[in-house]
């Protein structure tokens, strides 16, 4: 049997064959079992190749290496940056998100690792020559019992150095900073005062994490410590170069709406305020990304010209983005990165924000922070419980600050208090509110995606401007008489409210597939606007069809993630007539939209229904998410506490069967990875 052709189902299941094999003593063996588990869909084809590559690169290879080697591919796509050998012998369902499900052969992953000594693995992985410790360009690298891709173990290690080098890059403090803290901050009145702390910790070094819940007040801290350090620039004529990003094209609006609206109502002279930016740029479009590579534009030879860089939803970023970032970053630069530490990490590997923000909750402050944060903001840390740390042990806590105070969700809101026991993992204290009448959450049990209240639900939520149907109605009413012509502002004004309404109400699902999946859901759901006769058709192109861009479209300008929505105009010089075009907003804070015809989309795809993982970023009034019937490795504990915090008005649980809320609620993600700070 040739190791290298792919095996068919059919032949998987004459698992007689296989029972000859030798995974660990053969190299061919080995590739065969691998292509099994692929066909088995435990593997990915990929994985194999990688192993079947390094066969062929260094034929004397142990078996067990080239196994190892196909596990730590595998373990990217599922976000771990390296395989911990210990742990995916002592729990390899667990490690490796294998499933194993019926009659047990010696060749299935959890009986093959059985066989597997973690001594002798561990030594055979040191003494190939496809492994070194780092010091020369090998396939993988072998660090204190982990193994890597050579490319991710350099992320990591660059990532690493970055940070501790901009740790240790004090900056100057101005010699005013405690008067000026006390003016920004003259208003609140939380003991201690999160924010002045964060504001007085991000001036003295090169890099800082302002982390905490929705609405703590992230982006209203960092907006105040740009005006304290822009303020004396602009005096000494020399005014800071200043840029903001975010992962996503629609966080990037989010916060240039947010920011807009807070630099407006500073108390500042107009010439300071005129220096602080109001337009947040991707991280995509900052770094200069170039289609079908890689690498950006922007890199270690050629540096962004700025001072101060802020990265918004900074939970978002994947450990290849950051450490092409850091990269590019002047060493003279300032970091700070803002997010929410318990959302969801990137789809890719690397959960960045979520290990450097690994003790953010115990502060580990060392004295001398304590005492130069009491001298400098007048806030007393002693009476708070958090932990004492020491600069040896935990240099980045100096330098990172958790809000703790949410102002977006009062203490009594039903939002607020889902999102605390969500995450503090409390089943019984999250049902309890669920099944309590709060006017800011909504609880829908329904047995299948057919069941009236679920398409009462789809149409009109829970009051009159919610639902589906509110944005299909604006879309109606509003619409501007035929006669006006098309280069007529109303039109412009009438897109923006269909958007707008549009924002009210998302639908979030867990996973693509199945009956509850978001391509049946979006099926589901054009197909009772239909019947309702809220839109004309329910497959193909048809006005008010919202569509979800998958991929960057640099030529159009559109992003990963950004909504449009399909409209009917008039045509310029036959009025009576129409096409379809869908609009986009610009992201920028204007009103200004992209129009774009359908025919040049080839990445978009219909979104009523949207997955947590999209949603990350976004706002909705009323965000209802609906659970599957089974549990999915997908489901986690971070991906219940995103979509509950994507609501600004109203949460809607949907669910089935009531044990998967309770079984997410336990199940904390674990992405593996070597940071340590
Ligand atoms: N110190 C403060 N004094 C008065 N209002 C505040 C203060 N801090 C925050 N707010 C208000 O609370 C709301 C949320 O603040 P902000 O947008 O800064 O939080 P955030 O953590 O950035 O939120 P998000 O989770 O949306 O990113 C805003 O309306 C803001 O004006």
């Amino acid at each position: 049997m040739n190791p290298l052709l792919p095996i068919s189902q059919q032949q998987l299941e004459q698992t007689e064959q296989w029972l000859t094999l030798r995974p660990l003593t053969s190299t061919t063996d080995m590739l065969i079992v691998l292509q099994l588990w692929v066909t088995a869909g435990w593997l990915r084809p990929l994985d194999h190749a990688f192993a079947a590559f390094l066969a062929e690169q260094s034929p004397n290879t142990e078996p067990s290496v080239l196994l190892a080697a196909a596990l730590t591919s595998y373990q990217l796509s599922h976000g771990h940056v390296c395989l911990d050998l210990a742990l995916t012998l002592q729990h390899p369902e667990l490690s490796l998100s294998l499933s194993y499900s019926y009659q047990q052969q010696p060749w299935y992953p959890v009986q093959l690792l059985a066989q597997l000594n973690l001594t002798d693995w561990q030594q055979a992985i040191i003494n190939s020559d496809l492994t070194s410790q780092g010091e020369s360009q090998t396939p993988m690298v072998w660090q204190e019992g982990r193994l890597y891709l050579w490319r991710y173990w350099y992320y990591e290690k660059l990532l690493s150095s970055h940070i501790k080098q901009r740790l240790n890059t004090q900056l100057d403090i101005p010699d005013d900073l405690s008067t000026r803290l006390n003016e920004l901050f003259k208003d609140n009145n939380e003991s201690p005062d999160w924010q002045k702390i964060a504001c007085a910790i991000a001036t003295r070094t090169a890099f800082s994490i302002i982390t905490g819940g929705p609405g703590t007040g992230k982006t209203t801290t960092v907006i105040r410590l740009l005006a304290l350090l822009q303020t004396p620039a602009v005096k000494a004529g020399k005014p800071l170069n200043i840029q903001l990003a975010a992962p996503t094209g629609k966080a990037a609006a989010r916060l240039t709406e947010s920011i807009g609206k807070q630099v407006a109502s500073l108390t500042i002279d107009d010439d300071v305020r005129n220096y602080i930016p109001v337009t947040v740029s991707t991280l995509h479009r900052l770094l200069g990304s170039r289609p079908d590579t890689r690498h950006f534009i922007h890199n270690k030879t050629n540096p962004l010209a700025l001072d101060i860089l802020i990265i918004d939803e900074a939970s978002m970023i994947d450990l290849e983005l950051f450490a092409h970032l850091l990269e590019a970053l002047p060493s003279h630069a300032r970091l700070i990165l803002l997010g929410d530490k318990d959302q969801l990490a990137s789809v890719e590997a690397g959960a960045v924000l979520g290990d450097l923000c690994r003790n953010a909750e115990l502060g580990l402050y060392n004295p001398q922070t304590v005492n130069w944060l009491t001298a400098i903001t007048g806030e007393q840390l002693n009476n708070v419980h958090l932990q004492l740390g020491s600069n040896e042990q935990n240099p980045l806590a100096q330098q990172t600050v958790m809000l703790r105070h949410s102002r977006r969700f009062a203490s009594d809101s039903g939002i607020g208090q889902l999102a605390k026991w969500v995450n503090a993992g409390n089943i019984k204290q999250a049902r309890q509110l669920l099944t309590q009448t709060l006017p800011d959450l909504g609880h829908l049990t329904i047995n299948q995606p057919k069941d009236p209240n679920f398409e009462k639900f789809i149409l009109t939520g829970s009051d009159v401007q919610d639902g589906y149907s509110h944005y299909l109605t604006v879309l109606k009413k509003q619409r501007p008489d035929a006669n006006i012509p098309v280069y007529d502002p109303a039109w412009k004004k009438w897109a923006n409210q269909v958007l707008t309404a549009f924002n009210q109400f998302q639908l979030l699902a867990v996973l693509r597939e199945g009956q509850w999946g978001i391509n049946q859901l979006n099926n589901t759901i054009a197909y009772i606007l239909y019947r309702y006769s809220y839109i004309s058709h329910f497959e193909g192109w048809y006005e008010g069809r919202p569509v979800l861009m998958t991929h960057n479209d640099y030529a159009l300008g559109l992003m990963n993630g950004d909504i449009g929505i399909t409209l009917a105009f008039p045509i310029e010089n036959a009025p009576e007539q129409t096409v379809l075009k869908v609009v986009f907003p610009y992201n920028d804070g204007t009103q200004n939209l992209r129009e774009v015809l359908p025919s040049r989309l080839s990445s978009a795809e219909t979104v009523f229904a949207m997955t947590v993982h999209k949603s990350q970023g976004s706002e909705f009034s009323h965000t209802a998410l609906i659970l599957p019937d089974h549990l999915n490795p997908v489901l986690s504990r971070e991906l219940l506490y995103t979509a509950i915090t994507r609501a600004r008005h109203k949460f809607t649980l949907i669910e089935s069967e009531q044990r998967i809320f309770d079984e997410t609620i336990k199940r904390l993600t674990v992405r593996l990875s070597g940071l340590k700070f």
